[in-house]
């Protein structure tokens, strides 16, 4: 089935607009695949360091460039709950290369930082570079030039994103991604959530936020709300990435182990010396990316793609702007309650239909490209499956349920929980911002109240400790873009924030940093650009300005007469104490370069 008329224009209109890179894009790849196994460019002394630890069996056969050699990107560490699952992963890996009649090698590592260790400290200004850095030293481990395919193991916030950079910059070779999977079920989030308020209010004591929040983060795997890490989840498996079903299976588990075995026989299977070749360049072109777009809709998914993608998307020659990416919220309805989009989590996701049952029901309607090149093979509709272990031990498929088993969770296309997407995109006399609307009350979609201005979240922290915050306002916490101090998430912001709306208070937040992808039931208009550093209209509100969030409309306008805002002078910050400590001195050249947030607030491309 083709995709909706209006569906299809966004397409051509991107296909338009990335010409002069995607061209010139899909010429080096193809000018690399006819070069043919890399490998056999290598000198012997070359190839020698490159098997030196080989079996003299598989010496013999890299050699002879007779069978494929599969390189792993991995980014183990015990820091991330969902990536220390990747410790045993390579082991694994080698052990299906070999059945397959490959051979596999860890090409090299990546960093992965974790959001919910770093937020509201001073690391976490160094995450959103870390997704290019991740690009980058991908990059120095597949510059061994060594192998004819690629899996990556990653799974969190930034390192997905820098993952898919890397595959894409390296599209002549296929690549698969395996994930890790979900952390089983704990506290439910939206109790965490709860205790957290009752300690900022001081009604709980710390002893009993770290049960809560040990009983919500408790083992391996990815952290159940649907955040940044989860959205990357839908996107690699909605962009082809995955195998089919491959997401949202716990790891430790018989299937997860066969979804990893499969995956690997799978990227040997796929590459040139194979019958389906599929170099990850030429397999993700605009209407992959797209799909990646409706599914982040559908689903309520993370603000921070609204950055990566776009990010992601320029790393094979295709342009992605917000204007497309709002104009598919009009059209996508939003079909996954997750919290912060509701109470449910991941594994209830996947209980309910998961991927297979989204992706059938946006198929149904034409919201979804279907003829698009997957790892798996040719079309999306392979992906409308529920994967089982089969008494084989391997991976088995059946079709997805034809009804969701909770709608309250997922609903049909027929009856979604909102007739546009999760993200919605704003613009105004401030510039312009992203807000996530499906996890805001629609009551709360527009608001109008006084700004209140901080240049640093411990300020608004400190004003509500200091019982200043009273009445309706909306906070607006500046110089916090890129090029300001790496632009933070501010999630911790949300506590504070949803203890006074709750107490009534109309209360919403502007600014030109990021929150996080599990940020929710605050309106939040996030991502301004330009950013104060740069001179941004944000730099020139002040305590007072009447300020208009409009949801609905698409707006984001301080309501002061035109040419006294233009004659104020933009205010200025003293950011010297972000240069120095923990390792922020090391991104310096990082916060001079990064290009502005609706570009993917990137180093990498100009
Ligand atoms: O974008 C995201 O999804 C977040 O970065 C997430 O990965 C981060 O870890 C949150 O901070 C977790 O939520 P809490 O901080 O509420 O535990
Ligand atoms: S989802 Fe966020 S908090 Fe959880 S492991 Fe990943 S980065 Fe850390």
């Amino acid at each position: 089935m083709s995709a909706d008329a209006r569906i299809e224009a966004i397409t051509a209109r991107i296909v338009e607009r990335s010409k002069p890179f995607r061209e010139p894009y899909l010429d080096r790849v193809r000018a690399a695949v006819s070069k043919g196994v890399h490998r056999s460019v290598l000198g012997c002394g070359n190839l020698a360091h490159g098997f030196a630890v080989c079996s003299p069996a598989e010496k013999t056969a890299l050699a002879g460039d007779r069978v494929p050699n599969l390189g792993i990107i991995t980014s183990y560490n015990d820091m991330l709950s969902a990536h220390q699952p990747f410790e045993t992963y390579p082991a694994l890996i080698r052990q299906a290369a070999h059945e397959a009649g490959g051979v596999a090698q860890v090409a090299g590592g990546v960093p992965a930082m974790c959001d919910g260790v770093t937020q509201g400290q001073p690391g976490m200004e160094l995450s959103l570079f870390s997704r290019d850095l991740i690009a980058m030293a991908a990059g120095v481990g597949l510059s061994h030039n060594m192998f004819d395919a690629i899996v990556y193991l990653g799974v969190c916030d930034k390192i997905v994103p820098g993952l898919t950079i890397a595959a894409l910059t390296f599209g002549h070779l296929p690549a698969v991604f395996i994930p890790a999977g979900p952390m089983t079920s704990g506290l439910p989030n939206d109790e965490k959530a709860r205790v957290r308020q009752l300690f900022a209010e001081g009604k709980v004591g710390r002893d009993e936020l770290l049960d809560a929040e040990s009983k919500s983060y408790h083992g391996p795997g990815t952290c159940t709300f649907y955040g940044t890490a989860n959205s990357n989840q839908m996107l690699m498996e909605i962009m082809g990435f995955h195998m089919p079903g491959a997401s949202f299976v716990n790891p430790g588990t018989p299937l997860r182990d066969a979804l990893t075995k499969e995956a690997s026989k799978r990227a040997l299977a796929i590459t040139a010396q194979g019958n389906e070749f599929t170099p990850a360049g030429e397999m993700i072109d605009e209407r992959s990316i797209v799909n990646g777009v409706v599914g982040l809709h559908a689903t309520g998914g993370s603000t921070n793609h609204t950055m990566h993608l776009i990010a992601m998307a320029r790393a094979a020659g295709i342009v992605l702007t917000w204007q497309d990416i709002s104009e598919l919220s009009d059209i996508v309805p939003l079909l996954a309650r997750v919290y912060p989009n509701g109470l449910a989590d991941v594994n209830h996701f996947h209980a309910a239909g998961g991927m297979g049952f989204l992706i059938k029901e946006l198929l149904k309607a034409g919201y979804l490209h279907d003829d698009v090149r997957t790892v798996y093979g040719q079309g999306l509709h392979a992906y409308t499956i529920e994967p089982r272990l089969g008494g084989d031990g391997n991976v088995h498929r059946e079709p997805a349920p034809h009804v969701s088993h909770d709608p309250k969770v997922l609903a049909s296309i027929e009856h979604p929980f909102q007739h546009t997407g999760g993200l919605k995109m704003l613009s105004g006399n401030l510039g312009k911002a992203v807000i996530k609307t499906s996890a805001v009350k629609p009551e709360r979609h527009v608001i109008e109240a006084p700004a209140k201005v901080f240049h640093d979240q411990a300020e608004l922290n400190a004003a509500f400790k200091a019982g200043e915050l009273e009445g309706d306002f909306i906070a607006v916490v500046r110089f916090q873009g890129p090029k300001a101090n790496g632009m933070p998430e501010l999630h911790k912001l949300t506590t504070v924030l949803g203890i006074l709306q709750d107490r009534g208070q109309t209360v919403a937040l502007l600014t030109d940093g990021r929150m996080s992808g599990a940020s929710g039931k605050v309106p939040a208009a996030i991502h301004v650009t330009p950013e104060a550093i740069d001179g941004g209209p944000i730099a020139r509100i002040r305590d007072g300005d009447l300020i208009r969030l409009d949801a609905v409309g698409g707006t984001i306008d301080v309501l002061v007469e035109a040419a006294a805002f233009a004659a104020r002078t933009p205010a200025t910050a003293d950011l010297s104490a972000n240069e120095f400590g923990m390792g922020r001195e090391l991104f310096a050249s990082f916060r001079a370069i990064a290009g502005p947030a609706d570009q993917g607030a990137s180093v990498l491309f100009a």
